[in-house]
């Protein structure tokens, strides 16, 4: 029975374990392994890291398109920027976006360890100002694919800098938009107070890439929910 305060969307805990120890645990970079371990004895949690089961899918969807230049607007500890660097071709490039550099600086010993620094440029700055620095500098239509897992309240605007900053064709995928299923939920229905404040900025993206016809739109059940928008034009 699921509880009613999970953070899973998934049917139970159980599931979710099942899930994690049968499938994608056993084929996680030794790498990612470590860096989700430095982040949970740095920080008590980990659910700020995408779960490994996602980093595979991410992975695997970099591969089969190709992937060169990638954007990540939120960084962290770097589980979905190693995954990333790992599907890309050697001459690959991720410009990573996140203010805090600390988190970014407990997960950079693992991306040194598994040699993948060459492929990234982090940024200490905020993604709307270093977006706009981009548009400003000609980097329109040259990013392959992009990797939304930040401030929710801004998604709405990242999509309409990213839907220049990202090639037609290319992909933009935004993490959390199930939101551990609140999104589902009416106001008045009991749920943790930290999940409360972003729940309405999440249903307002669900809604307006729905509704957004310069997009082909699949949303993805996994990890916390993660919605693929590909540019059409
Ligand atoms: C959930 S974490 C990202 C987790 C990461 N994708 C991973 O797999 O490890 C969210 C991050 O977004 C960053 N963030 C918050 N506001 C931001 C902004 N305006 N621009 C860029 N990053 C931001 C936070 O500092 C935080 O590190």
């Amino acid at each position: 029975m699921k509880d009613k305060f999970s953070t899973t969307i998934l049917q139970s805990e159980q599931l979710s374990k099942y899930l994690l120890e049968t499938s994608a645990y056993p084929r996680e970079n030794e790498q990612l392994k470590e860096l989700r371990k430095a982040t949970v004895d740095k920080y008590q949690y980990c659910l700020m890291n995408v779960p490994a089961d996602e980093g595979q899918l991410l992975s695997m969807l970099l591969k089969l398109m190709n992937a060169k230049k990638t954007i990540e607007v939120g960084v962290f500890t770097g589980y979905s920027l190693l995954s990333t660097a790992l599907a890309l071709p050697d001459d690959g490039k991720i410009i990573a976006i996140d203010p805090d550099r600390e988190a970014f600086e407990t997960g950079l010993p693992f991306i040194q360890k598994a040699n993948m620094t060459h492929k990234i440029q982090y940024i200490q700055s905020d993604a709307t100002t270093v977006m706009n620095k981009f548009l400003a500098n000609g980097e329109e239509g040259t990013f392959d694919f992009a990797f939304v897992d930040a401030d929710k309240e801004n998604y709405v605007n990242y999509h309409e800098q990213l839907l220049k900053l990202v090639k037609v064709g290319g992909i933009i995928a935004y993490d959390n938009t199930l939101w551990a299923g609140t999104v589902a939920l009416s106001e008045d229905e009991e749920m943790l107070e930290y999940l409360k404040g972003c729940r309405g900025d999440i249903m307002k993206l669900n809604t307006f890439l729905a509704a957004d016809s310069r997009i082909e739109l699949a949303q993805l059940s996994i990890g916390d929910g993660l919605t693929l928008c590909k540019r059409l034009a």
